[in-house]
């Protein structure tokens, strides 16, 4: 009964702790550093309790014991499977990597784990030496043998690898998988396992033995039992996924998807281009829309309705270096929340395209990513003066593109467009251009789809957003500009808007980038634009949530003129922030 009862605990444990730590696994990455936290906590005190139960002869010692052994086993699986004790090598092996090198390279991926390991093991012996309790011990050298067995099995390859359990931090590793029927070491693994059950189940077995004895054998017994069955499971065809599926559960499933990402200064029409792509989009995809709108107010949040699309948006401000974490997390949260096939993402006009670039190609992010897409609107009526001032940006930008939408065509005339036409080829002669009007193509087949091949490196300090010094900007103030936000309390009418508009875009109250916002005019609703130094205004379809205001960019703003500007007429604004 003693056996019966040892045997039946000693797999119930196994069996949740691995649960236990397959789920903690596939948590969020920010909660890892807690996890972790709490298993060298863990593991502290199981190696304490392996010192205190090493002289316990009782029944309860060697439950206790066996425990202890598991959970400082716990610890090196969690350290390794949250990616805290791994090893130097951190990427796949390059193409046709064989060999010895090949196995050097599997070595390096989780050295650090390996020597934690035979360190861990050293206290583990050390603190039990000489005792008469060694069940604990003999745990943990059992898991470990399990552990390098069948890693080597793995690695020299077998039926089923089990990949679904790696994390997506860890997905390079399945490189270092194989996939073939059996190897040569495999009969080796099996023998061995199998001679070593035999011996200590007869231990638990042994006339004379006492409960201890038959305890402690049994939880040995139990584990080797289930060292053979692993190995067995490497190799036949059996469903081993469904036994751990409790502990997947705290992994939200990830559809592949396409980021199509729309780019452009400010006010160039990359929220109509948006607009547009919504109008066209094929409802059985279900897309997601990122903005990440410059301004306290984001408005371009409740400019972009797209039907069946649903609208997020990410962390005011740049998508720059500081930022990459949160809109990594936030793009990972969306992904696995939402579940899309299509990812829209528009940056402000001064984002860091490089750095938004580079959260795509994050561990996080890149296995799902089946392309991306990247758009990138011209204003051609403001290209020529902005590019005066800010062509080391238009620079960058255009070097990434592989698709120039060339918009506002309607508010040049041939020379200027030609003008602009040849600047952007000599900016990147192998990107394709396309002439739109309000953000529509014009005499083009519609069938462009600006993938992005091997592109240059996306985002490197040392490149034309460094400043000479070599202090890296990001945002507005790398432009050289600062924004302002009102909320517009009264009501206005567009002959109003209009003479306030013109006395913004003539310089009255600084140099105005852009402007956007929505006001009311009696029970209708207004929308208005400065961009490129025009400004537009049209009726507004109002949505429940919306409020009327203005978000302004530029430089040397007059913010108390402003809000006198449009307090007159508007009767009632409140200036609601500054930055
Ligand atoms: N005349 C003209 N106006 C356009 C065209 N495309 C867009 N606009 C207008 O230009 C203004 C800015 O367009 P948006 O699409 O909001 O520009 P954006 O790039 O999203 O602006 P930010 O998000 O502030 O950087 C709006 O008033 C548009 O209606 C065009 O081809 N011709």
């Amino acid at each position: 009964m003693t056996i019966a009862i040892a045997l039946v605990a000693a797999l119930v444990l196994w069996w949740a702790s691995t649960v236990l730590i397959i789920y903690l696994d596939g948590l969020r990455p920010w909660t890892f550093k807690y996890s972790f936290a709490g298993a060298t906590l863990v593991m502290a005190a199981s190696l304490w309790g392996l010192h205190e139960t090493a002289s316990d002869t009782s029944l309860t010692g060697a439950y206790l014991a066996f425990v202890a052994g598991l959970l400082a086993w716990g610890w090196q699986e969690v350290s390794f499977y949250m990616g805290i004790v791994t090893g130097p090598r951190k990427a796949a092996c390059p193409e046709g990597c064989g060999g010895w090198k090949h196995f050097g390279h599997a070595i390096q991926t989780s050295l650090w784990h390996e020597l934690a390991i035979i360190a861990s093991a050293v206290a583990v012996v050390a603190l039990t030496w000489g005792q008469p309790n060694q069940f604990g011990t003999w745990t943990f050298m059992i898991l470990w043998w399990m552990h390098q067995s069948a890693k080597l099995n793995v690695f020299l390859g077998v039926r089923n690898l089990n990949e679904e359990f790696l994390p997506e931090h860890l997905t390079f590793l399945k490189g270092f998988l194989n996939k073939r029927a059996m190897n040569l070491l495999f009969p080796f693994s099996i023998t061995i396992s199998t001679v070593i059950t035999v011996v200590v189940a007869q231990a638990a077995f042994a006339d004379g033995a006492s409960a201890f004895e038959q305890a402690g054998y049994s939880f040995l017994t139990a584990m080797m039992a289930l060292a053979i069955l692993e190995h067995w499971m490497l190799v036949l065809p059996m469903p081993t996924a469904a036994l751990w599926s409790a502990g997947l559960k705290s992994r939200g499933e990830i559809r592949p998807f396409v980021a199509e990402i729309v780019v452009g200064f400010l006010g160039a029409g990359k929220t109509t281009f948006l607009q547009r792509l919504l109008a066209e989009a094929d409802p059985a995809e279900k897309t997601v829309v990122l903005v990440n709108d410059f301004g306290e107010l984001g408005i371009d949040a409740g400019l972009v309705s797209g039907g069946d699309a649903e609208v997020v948006e990410l962390p005011n401000g740049c998508i720059c270096c500081s930022l990459r974490g949160d809109v990594t997390d936030r793009l990972r949260t969306v992904l696995a929340d939402m579940q899309p096939d299509r990812v829209l993402i528009e940056p402000s006009g001064v984002a860091d395209v490089g750095a938004l670039l580079g959260v795509l190609e994050t561990p996080e992010i890149k296995p799902h990513l089946r392309e991306t897409r990247l758009w990138t609107v011209i204003d051609a009526a403001a290209f020529v003066a902005d590019y005066a001032r800010l062509h080391d940006y238009f620079a960058v930008q255009a070097r990434l593109a592989p698709v120039f939408i060339v918009n506002k065509t309607d508010l040049v005339d041939g020379e200027e467009l030609a003008t602009v036409l040849d600047t952007l080829a000599s900016l990147n002669p192998r990107a394709e251009t396309v002439l739109a009007r309000h953000a529509q193509p014009i005499g083009h087949e519609r069938t462009v789809v600006p993938v992005l091949g091997d592109r240059p490196e996306p985002h490197v300090h040392g490149s034309d957003s460094d400043d000479r010094a070599g202090h890296h900007h990001h945002g507005p103030d790398a432009l050289g500009f600062e924004s302002a936000s009102l909320a517009l309390d009264g009501s206005l009418s567009s002959a109003q808007l209009r003479s306030l508009l013109a006395r913004l875009v003539d310089g009255e109250f600084g140099r105005i980038a852009r402007a956007k916002g929505i006001a009311r005019d009696g029970d209708g609703w207004l929308k208005f634009d400065i961009a490129g130094g025009r400004a537009s205004v049209t009726a507004h379809i109002p949505r429940d949530e919306d409020t009327a205001r203005v978000m302004l960019i530029g430089s040397d703003l007059d913010r108390e003129g402003l809000a006198t500007a449009f307090a007159e007429p508007a009767a009632g604004l409140r200036l609601v922030a500054t930055a």
